[in-house]
């Protein structure tokens, strides 16, 4: 039997490269007033998984994919979590699933059309792509091998909406030039200019359809099952180690980690234990900027370090050693 239109559950695709704003906006979306019921589903980049504590605890049902890309090994993850909402349908109204920044949109969406079970019962409302005003341009301009695919940019082509972040980060002639690009790229979507994502939700949550027949214009073997290649070079270390850190020793570390390797480190996050400090202390970097928040209170909590880096690159003991040189010396026995 089949649903019709109105009675499908709408689905909305999260997506936008490696930290535009997707946990930002996600979290925006739990908090706020819309009287929907949204189940989310979250696929995260890493070999640590940091964004379960970075999302805010709703009411609202979070899904974990944590073992590889939402838009290819793991998609077969996605129609299983999929299938076991599809049966508790009276549950919620709306689904949401977050990508990585990684991921290539396409994919994901055709899940809803290859699928005859789910297309059956859920439809695809639209993909809403988060652009970081800022790195958009050094992201859409690097080399790639032949055959590799520009996530920024795909993420970019397929978008129904598109929301342009960070434009706290830059000037007026930046901000016309990054609109230049996306425009160049995709004329039909609309661009909402925000700072910390904040954008109406109606824009983003009622889209009222993904538009295939643009999907197919821009690539004619949507609807086949194609491979697609990812950029390899990119890669995650992920670091874990109880402990204290000496805030003053992470700064210091951190500063200089970034400015001479942030062109290659993409993201850096963590949530860090610091000497004194009751709270988790939250670090969130892109490229060369960052900055460090204050999390939820330990408590009984074991006092742990998770640090995720994703970049190019990536020395995975030079970084161990430099975080566990962050150790806070011990306290001499009293
Ligand atoms: N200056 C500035 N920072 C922002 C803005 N929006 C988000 N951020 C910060 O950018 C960082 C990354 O934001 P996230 O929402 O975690 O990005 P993301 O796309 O979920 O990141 P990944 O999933 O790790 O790729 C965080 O430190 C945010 O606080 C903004 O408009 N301006």
């Amino acid at each position: 039997m089949t649903t019709s239109i109105a009675e499908k559950v709408p689905v909305t695709v999260l997506t936008g490269f490696l930290g535009s704003g997707k946990t930002t906006l996600l979290n925006r979306i739990l908090t706020e007033q819309h009287g929907l019921r949204i189940a989310v589903i979250e696929n995260e980049f890493g070999e640590i998984g940091i964004d379960d504590a970075l999302v805010i605890d709703a009411e609202e049902e979070v899904f974990e994919m944590n073992n590889g890309c939402i838009c290819c090994t793991v998609r077969g993850d996605l129609i299983r979590i999929l299938g076991t909402l599809m049966r508790r349908k009276d549950k919620f109204d709306h689904i949401l699933i977050e990508t990585t920044g990684l991921a290539d949109p396409a994919p994901v969406a055709q899940t809803f059309f290859m699928d005859d079970e789910i297309g059956s019962q859920l439809r695809l409302d639209g993909i809403i792509t988060l652009v970081d005003a800022a790195h958009l341009l050094q992201h859409l301009d690097e080399e790639k091998s032949e055959g590799v695919e520009n996530e920024a940019l795909e993420q970019i082509a397929f978008a129904d909406r598109i929301v342009l972040n960070k434009t706290d980060l830059v000037d007026t002639e930046q901000l016309a030039e990054v609109r230049r690009r996306i425009s160049e790229i995709n004329r039909l979507a609309d661009v909402h200019e925000t700072v910390q994502a904040k954008v109406d939700l109606g824009a983003v949550l009622d889209v009222g359809g993904f538009d295939l027949s643009r999907a197919l214009d821009l690539d004619p073997a949507f609807l086949e099952d194609t491979e697609h290649q990812h950029d390899l070079t990119v890669t995650s270390v992920g670091i874990e180690f109880a402990g204290e850190l000496d805030i003053e020793r992470l700064n210091e570390w951190l500063g200089e980690l970034l400015s001479a390797k942030g062109v290659d480190i993409f993201r850096s996050k963590g949530i860090l234990a610091v000497r004194g400090m009751p709270e988790r202390y939250v670090f969130q970097g892109v490229h060369m900027l960052f900055d460090g928040t204050q999390g939820e209170p330990w408590g009984e909590a074991e006092r742990v370090n998770r640090v995720v880096f994703i970049g190019r690159h990536l020395d995975r003991a030079a970084l161990e050693a430099g975080l566990r040189g962050c150790l806070a010396a011990p306290v001499p026995a009293a």
